[in-house]
């Protein structure tokens, strides 16, 4: 491994003392690390065993205080080491600014969600020049929000944040914003339906490190599941802890509700506590959802101490989370566009990318092109001879899920909530939360603004909004018998925001795993980024960023083959 290989042209770096490698000492027996060490004690790159927590963060605790090794939590077993010494030189400051390419990159990215922020974000901090064109005239995507006239926001979807999203935590770190996320007590929170305006928890002790705590969390909840149906569910879960992330992925085929049969799980089980998780997921119940879904939810609940640990953004996403963004990658060149349709990919005579086409009648040329936008979007614009390409014909099994987000403000505060999000375990609605107490900038001490996921939705998002407000208040009734009912007699409705997504996140159905893309297609000079390409999370906000970091790399690892075809099309432009 050479520095020239990833694109950069070491100026004070000396590639031949990183390649010199040795193994960590004092942790080459329990993580395996292996140590590339600069001239100028630099840094290190790391390579650690996917999923060997505790290792890792011991080694965290130990690693030399110039470089801020902020991704360890990010090498996959099936890169090479080159990839792990990437990533870290990529987000460690000192050692980037003494490595540039040689030839920035031009980098055409079509849609600022997560994704396209992250891949434009990871490719300014790696010296190239990303180009971010939205289609919108807000940032955000999935996360956009907006204001009403009142001043008050209101949002595409409640979004919450997990203690086992490391790459979205090492991005505010990065951008010095840890103290936007507002963790709330480690526990999770459901509805009681059989018993209205009652609730039932599972805390995660302190004091215990993974699996135990959640595993103490489960035993101490006797409302949801009875002595034997934790007994039977511990036993169908066997295999998974044996077969491990094998395991997980074999079960893909399946639907949640499928594997809980086969694996002589209680139905119970699923009613109690699977429907609420499959909606909060995926929006569907679990007799639509993969199993694999569910399992790597778990084995990241299960696998880190507060994998489960919840944080709410301290205020709206755009301007909280999305903006910081930009001004990064703004401040290393790059540009960001709203207003900015992609109407048209046009292609060369060799199939490969010549321009993007703007709504506007302008025309974006680059030296590489990124999509970031929903599968959906992209596959209304794939170019009409990539479409028997298999890559970008297993698409069509990928779909967004229809989902409603529902925000009410009442006249009063109400009283039956806590600060948290709740899972209401009601057959319209998924989980929820009062927003005038769980996040700083909504905050108010007199009304409650309740923001709702409405899911399943497919039978309901061609529907009024007023329907859709009449039936939420027949599930808030249940929920605050004394304070809410149907005929607004006792709190009152002071004003509604319904956001409909018809296609939201991929239906993460049986079998569709095999259909996400890599980041790197086919096409020599065009890339996906987006939370439904494949990456080790699920669609989120964690796979999102992820997903655009991986993009980020496919990139920097290709830099002299796109700088080739580069000069390989001014050779040919000139002859002609
Ligand atoms: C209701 C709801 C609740 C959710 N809750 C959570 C949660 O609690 N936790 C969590 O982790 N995740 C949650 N998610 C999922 C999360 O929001 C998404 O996984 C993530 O934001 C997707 O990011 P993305 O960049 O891949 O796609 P998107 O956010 O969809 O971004 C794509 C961008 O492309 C733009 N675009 C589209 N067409 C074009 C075009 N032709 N040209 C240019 N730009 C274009 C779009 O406008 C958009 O900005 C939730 C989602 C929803 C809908």
């Amino acid at each position: 491994m050479s520095a020239l290989n990833l694109g950069w042209h070491c100026k004070s770096f000396d590639s031949q003392t990183a390649l010199r490698c040795g193994t960590y000492p004092a942790f080459s027996h329990q993580a395996n690390a292996l140590a590339f060490r600069g001239s100028e004690s630099m840094g290190h790159a790391l390579k650690i065993p996917f999923g060997n927590t505790s290792a890792r963060r011991r080694l965290m605790n130990h690693i030399h205080p110039p470089l801020r090794v902020v991704c360890v939590d990010y090498p996959r077993p099936d890169l090479d080491n080159s990839v792990n010494f990437l990533e870290v030189a990529l987000l460690s400051s000192s050692f980037r600014s003494s490595l540039r390419p040689s030839k920035p990159l031009k980098v055409v990215i079509a849609g600022a969600g997560l994704a396209g922020l992250s891949t434009a974000k990871y490719l300014a901090d790696a010296s190239h020049k990303p180009v971010l064109l939205e289609a919108r005239d807000v940032l955000g995507g999935k996360v956009a929000t907006w204001k009403d006239d009142d001043g008050d926001w209101y949002e595409t979807g409640l979004h919450i944040f997990f203690g086992a999203y490391p790459n979205v935590q090492n991005l505010f770190g990065e951008l010095g914003i840890n103290d936007r996320l507002q963790w709330k007590e480690h526990s999770m929170i459901f509805a009681m339906p059989n018993k209205l305006g009652e609730f039932s928890r599972f805390d995660f002790p302190e004091v215990l490190p993974a699996p135990l705590n959640g595993i103490l969390a489960i035993l101490k909840n006797n409302e949801m599941l009875t002595w034997p149906e934790k007994v039977k569910f511990a036993i169908g879960l066997l295999p998974v802890m044996v077969g491990g992330q094998a395991y997980v992925e074999a079960q893909d085929g399946l639907s949640a509700q499928e594997w809980m049969r086969k694996q002589g799980v209680p139905d119970r089980v699923t009613t109690e506590v699977f429907i609420a998780m499959s909606k909060a997921l995926n929006f569907i119940n679990p007799d639509e959802l993969s199993m694999q879904c569910i399992l790597i939810a778990l084995n990241r609940f299960f696998q880190e101490k507060h994998g489960s640990k919840m944080a709410f953004l301290d205020g709206n996403p755009p301007e909280r989370l999305c903006m910081p963004i930009v001004d990064h990658i703004q401040s290393l060149g790059g540009e960001v566009k709203l207003n900015s349709r992609i109407k048209k990919i046009e292609l060369n005579d060799d199939g490969t990318v010549k321009r993007f086409l703007v709504n506007s009648g302008d025309v974006i040329e680059g030296d590489v092109y990124v999509f970031a936008t929903p599968v959906d979007i992209l596959k209304l614009l794939l170019p009409d001879n990539w479409k028997e390409i298999p890559y970008f014909k297993k698409l069509k099994k990928l779909v967004g899920v229809p989902v409603i987000n529902v925000h009410i403000w009442f006249d009063r505060k109400l009283k039956n909530t806590y600060d948290h999000l709740l899972f209401s375990r009601s057959p319209l609605l998924s989980v929820y939360a009062d927003m005038s107490v769980t996040c700083k900038e909504y905050y108010d001490p007199k009304q409650s603004m309740l923001e709702l996921v409405f899911a399943p939705a497919e039978e309901w998002i061609s529907r009024s909004d007023s329907e859709i407000i009449d039936a939420t208040m027949g599930e808030l009734a249940k929920l605050f018998p004394d304070e809410i009912s149907t005929d607004q007699s006792k709190a009152k409705i002071v004003k509604y925001h319904v956001v409909k997504t018809p296609r939201s996140v991929y239906k993460t159905v049986p079998n569709c795993e095999p259909c996400r893309p890599s980041q790197r297609s086919p096409i020599e000079g065009f890339y996906l980024s987006g939370d439904y390409t494949k990456q080790k999370y699920l669609a989120s906000m964690e796979g999102a960023v992820l997903s655009g970091k991986l993009c980020a790399q496919a990139i920097v690892q290709d830099y002299e083959l796109l700088v080739a075809r580069g000069q390989r099309e001014l050779t040919e432009a000139t002859m002609s």
